[in-house]
């Protein structure tokens, strides 16, 4: 980029901090299997791809890594979910610098919060999972808990449980939740396997992007469930991402969304200017094959370098 005095202009080239990304691992010293649709599933080849993420990113040096969840697949076996997660977190952990994990579904299929959130270091309230953090003090990160209200990962009795459960009879009338047999269009996210942000994390939201304003900070939101249909596939979204993005889109903080979950990826701009960042999951990657990311964070812009199935994202703020 030029200046007006003809010198390249070498600061904006200059990232102000970087950070690590990579999703759905779902690890399990099981055979290579297949998602419902087909696609192929390597439980064991996705250690080796996160193994070779911490050595890149080692070289790379990112001041820190973001797993977007699952860290582990609903089929390992459940004698073994304990070492399981302890075995990747410590895979993580070969990162010299901070790391911070999300749930997903796959997580809660194998660990009860209580057991899960201490393992990932993820100190929050009453065994929610939302948090934020800021690395610099212009940028904020917003965490959210996508399985706040869930079917999965609280207690049988809990009234989370029992409120999504009611919430998935009414908006899905399949004996098997998690299919969408039937529901059409934006209904199709009414699967078990899903969730949604409760109201008090809803309070919570706007709370941190209301100091977030006063600051004077961009607000990177991440989740595991995507936000906008634009950048998922309709089975993959947040049950409440409409009312997520009501709040969202009223600060102007927000610039860029990222989530895990739907396993192919995709990228989009909403009609608010925010981006949604989708990424590609460890576990679908072929042998020798790699999904992980480095992100350079800018004034203007985050900017994804991508490895193999992840692809490379521009994202310049619109907003
Ligand atoms: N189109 C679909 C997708 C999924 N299901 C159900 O969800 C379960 C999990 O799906 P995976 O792709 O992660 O294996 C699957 O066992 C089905 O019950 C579905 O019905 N229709
Ligand atoms: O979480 P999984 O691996 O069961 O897959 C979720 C699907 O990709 C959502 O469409």
């Amino acid at each position: 980029m030029g200046s007006a005095n003809g010198l390249v202009n070498v600061q904006s080239n200059q990232p102000l901090f970087s950070f690590g990304v990579i999703t759905d691992v779902q690890y399990a010293d099981i055979p290579d299997g297949r998602s419902f649709l087909g696609v192929p599933r390597y439980y064991r080849h996705s250690l080796l791809v996160l193994q070779r993420a911490v050595k890149k990113w080692n070289h790379r040096r990112p001041n820190f890594i973001m797993n977007f969840g699952d860290i582990i697949d609903g089929f390992c076996p459940k004698e073994q979910s304990l070492d399981a997660v302890k075995k990747l977190v410590m895979e993580f952990d070969n990162f010299n610098g901070p790391v911070y994990h999300m749930i997903g579904n796959h997580c809660l299929y194998n660990l009860p919060r209580e057991k899960l959130l201490p393992l990932l270091r993820i100190h929050s309230h009453n065994d929610h999972a939302y948090y934020d953090f800021s690395p610099i003090p212009e940028y904020r990160f917003v965490i959210l808990d996508g399985y706040d209200i869930s079917a999965i990962g609280w207690p049988k009795d809990h009234p989370k449980t029992l409120k999504a459960l009611k919430f998935l009879n009414e908006k899905n009338p399949n004996s098997d939740k998690n299919s969408p047999n039937g529901l059409v269009d934006l209904e199709r996210r009414f699967l078990m396997f899903n969730g949604a942000v409760g109201k008090e994390q809803l309070e919570w939201l706007e709370n941190v992007l209301s100091d977030a304003t006063r600051l004077n900070q961009k607000v990177v939101v991440c989740c595991h469930l995507p936000l906008d249909p634009n950048a998922s596939s309709r089975e993959a979204l947040l049950w409440n991402y409409d009312e997520v993005m009501e709040v969202l889109h009223r600060y102007s903080c927000v610039k860029v969304c990222l989530a895990g979950h739907d396993h192919k990826g995709g990228h989009s701009v909403d009609s608010h200017g925010i981006h949604h960042r989708v990424f590609e999951a460890a576990l679908e990657c072929p042998p020798g094959t790699d999904a992980f990311g480095c992100v350079d964070v800018f004034d203007d812009r985050l900017s994804l370098s991508g490895t193999d199935r992840m692809k490379s994202t521009e994202m310049i703020f619109c907003r």
